[in-house]
């Protein structure tokens, strides 16, 4: 076999770049295009990040063939069988020069932000708590709420999570932050305790609220669809749904991608994709966490500034909606925090939420010694 270097570009590398998302139109008849693989950085192999699915011929032999071969891709990536590769370690050193540590470039980044404002957001799983079996008890240790609630002392910060606003606010408990629940489409400011709140203390953007009925019922639909399935869970994010399928035998994996699809069929204002094991649900409107980026920092009084450096730290493929806004605007940059070599647009690496509150300890150390420093003068 030819040695060549691999990109994962699913969070996780559990799904190597074979995200399923099931492009559905208002016609009955939904038609299979299969994307173009982005181009990857040279030498790697770069396999398509979306499949867009006929969802009438999933039922025909190749239907049955296209579900057996996203299996099969999600087992061959699995960790397990990434550590046994002979060129894991090649990668992992080829990727990292590409999208070095923020803990090792930290000057390099204070440099750039010389003169602007830090804007910080964050995601929740995988980011500021470690990735646990149970999403219920995806738990934030109380070193990193409180560095958390320093960062928020020194920038203004956003926590933008795939998961309803009012749990995610249940794990992190900072009345003085951001939060833009069910991947951005819930968006609130801070209730207190913000220098940065500008006033708006309410709700401050909702686009997909008019979906909120179908979402509830196809809540209950899934429930019910998907019990015969041991280890399933469903979880309602308000304004969208996650399947989780971490506990699910993988033998079950496509029975219970069959089960989703024969919900979601009905219901062609919804779209399916792939996340870090689990089968996320949502409206079809052009409204993602790089579009709740741009909001808040439009509410922030940043819409049309040079002055401002956003940064974002992410794990997962949607943050790489708000990562790709960053590269566009030019402006601040995106950290991913994986272990292993993912394709990514993201500028910079972290490898776990361990290094995250790194980071953001020495961010906030460096404010506070720019703020004695200033004082001084
Ligand atoms: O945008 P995020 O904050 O990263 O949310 C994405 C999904 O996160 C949660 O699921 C993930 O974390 C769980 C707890 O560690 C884990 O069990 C699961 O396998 C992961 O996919 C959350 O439960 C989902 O609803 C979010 O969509």
């Amino acid at each position: 076999m030819t040695k060549q270097n691999v990109v994962v570009s699913d969070a996780e590398a559990e799904i190597m770049n074979m995200a399923i998302s099931v492009a559905v139109s208002n016609s009955s008849i939904f038609t299979a295009v299969a994307e173009k693989p982005p181009v990857g950085p040279p030498g790697y192999i770069s396999i398509s990040r979306k499949r867009f699915l006929n969802l009438k011929n999933l039922d025909s032999i190749n239907g049955a063939e296209r579900i057996n071969s996203w299996v099969d891709s999600m087992r061959a990536s699995s960790p397990t069988h990434l550590k046994s590769s002979s060129f894991l370690k090649e990668d992992q050193s080829s990727w990292i020069l590409q999208h070095p540590s923020a803990l090792d470039m930290f000057e390099q980044i204070i440099d750039a932000s010389k003169g602007k404002q830090i804007v910080m957001f964050m995601d929740y799983d995988g980011t500021l708590s470690p990735i646990v079996e149970d999403p219920d008890r995806a738990f934030m240790s109380d070193a990193m709420r409180k560095t958390v609630k320093k960062v928020a002392r020194c920038f203004p910060t956003a926590i933008v999570s795939g998961r309803c606003r009012d749990k995610v606010y249940k794990f992190v408990r900072l009345a003085e932050l951001y939060y833009a629940g069910s991947h951005g489409m819930d968006i609130k400011g801070p209730a207190k305790g913000s220098k940065y709140k500008k006033g708006s203390q309410g709700v401050l953007c909702q686009p997909a609220s008019e979906f909120l009925p179908m979402i509830d019922e196809v809540y209950k639909l899934l429930v019910e669809k998907t019990k015969s399935t041991p280890g399933a869970k469903v979880e309602n994010n308000k304004f969208c749904l996650s399947v989780h399928f971490r506990c699910v035998d993988e033998k079950k994996w496509s029975e219970l991608f069959l089960q989703v699809r024969s919900v979601l069929k009905e219901y062609p204002k919804l779209r399916l994709t792939q996340g870090r094991k689990v089968l996320e649900i949502r409206p079809t409107i052009k409204w993602d966490k790089g579009k709740a980026l741009e909001f808040l920092l439009e509410s922030l009084g940043y819409a049309n500034c040079t002055n401002v450096f956003p940064v974002y730290i992410g794990d997962d493929r949607t943050d790489e909606d708000a990562f790709k806004i960053l590269r566009e605007r030019g402006q601040g940059f995106g950290i991913l925090v994986s272990k292993i070599p993912k394709e990514t647009t993201a500028t910079y690496s972290l490898q776990e939420p361990a290094e995250v509150m790194d980071f953001l300890q020495r961010l906030v150390e460096w404010k506070r010694q720019s703020i004695r420093a200033h004082s001084m003068l």
